[in-house]
């Protein structure tokens, strides 16, 4: 099957049309190709590779050669798709540094950059735009604040906090942020969030109304024994190939049915 490249413009109209965009991780080459030819929409090269690749527990460790190696190996396989990479923990503490870190990213292979936060990112969103480097923002659990959060918990679930999330998605689109990740919120508010921005919006643990889905690629193929997160599904399980697996998370993304109930928060 041949690769088509999802542009920014693509996954904007597929936001205005209604069309649900799938999404999954990936940290090399062969996994990458796969799941591009098998029509995911565009990939993401996580900084949850410190946990999936290299063991950890947490996302802290993960560093800037560590991300830029992980994209090259991604951007020869994902041929023309859409590549996401995340800016690791502590590179985008002031723009300058993150100007840095994100033309290295870009250079290796990326098409946009992610990274954690709210209000305090607008400057170095508009930063990051004015420079020709188009930025996802990123939403709800924040896990290179684990420790500052205590845990990996759902976020939001109070009234304040989940106008509080509402407000700075909506500054970040304004800064610039041309995407939005929501990590584990209330369906509720993935929804609202969804409703309010005209930027696309892709959950993980967000509830079925954003506009995309992501996992993590080995939650999806059922391979992270330690702990699945209430919002994975396991699509190698039923049987049948990696390539049957990463068609049915797209086509179930794509009609609807994936994620239900069972996979969002309250
Ligand atoms: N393999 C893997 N999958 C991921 O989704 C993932 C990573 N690693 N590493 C980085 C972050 C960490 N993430 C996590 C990790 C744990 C939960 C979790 O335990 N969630 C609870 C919420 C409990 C609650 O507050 O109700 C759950 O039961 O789903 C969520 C996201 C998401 N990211
Ligand atoms: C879970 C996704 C959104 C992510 O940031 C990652 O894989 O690192
Ligand atoms: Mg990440």
């Amino acid at each position: 099957m041949a690769t088509t490249k999802t542009s920014i413009a693509t996954l904007q109209k597929m936001k205005r049309e209604g069309a649900k965009i799938s999404s999954l991780t990936a940290y090399d080459s062969s996994f990458a190709k796969l799941m591009t030819e098998q029509g995911v929409d565009f990939i993401l090269v996580g900084d949850s590779l410190g946990n999936v690749v290299q063991g950890r527990d947490s996302t802290v460790p993960v560093t800037i050669d560590d991300m830029v190696y992980h994209t090259q190996c991604v951007r020869r396989g994902a041929n023309n798709a859409f590549v996401i990479a995340d800016m690791p923990f502590m590179t985008y503490s002031t723009p300058e540094q993150a100007y840095e870190v994100a033309a290295r990213l870009m250079q290796a292979g990326a098409n946009m950059v992610k990274l954690e936060g709210g209000q305090w990112l607008v400057e170095t969103i508009e930063g990051l735009k004015t420079r020709g480097i188009p930025v996802c923002a990123h939403l709800g659990l924040l896990p290179q604040s684990v420790n500052v959060l205590g845990g990996y918990k759902v976020q939001g679930k109070e009234q304040q906090q989940a106008d509080d999330t509402l407000n700075q998605a909506l500054a970040l689109e304004k800064a610039g942020a041309q995407l939005l990740v929501l990590e584990c919120v209330p369906a509720s508010l993935g929804k609202r969030i969804t409703e309010q921005v005209s930027i696309p919006t892709i959950g993980i643990g967000a509830g079925a109304d954003t506009d995309g889905q992501i996992l993590v690629m080995h939650d999806m193929l059922g391979m992270n024994s330690d702990y699945l997160p209430k919002f994975a599904k396991d699509f190698l399980g039923q049987g049948g190939s990696l390539a049957d697996a990463f068609r049915s998370f797209a086509e179930q993304v794509r009609s609807g049915e994936f994620p239900t109930s069972e996979h969002s928060y309250k």
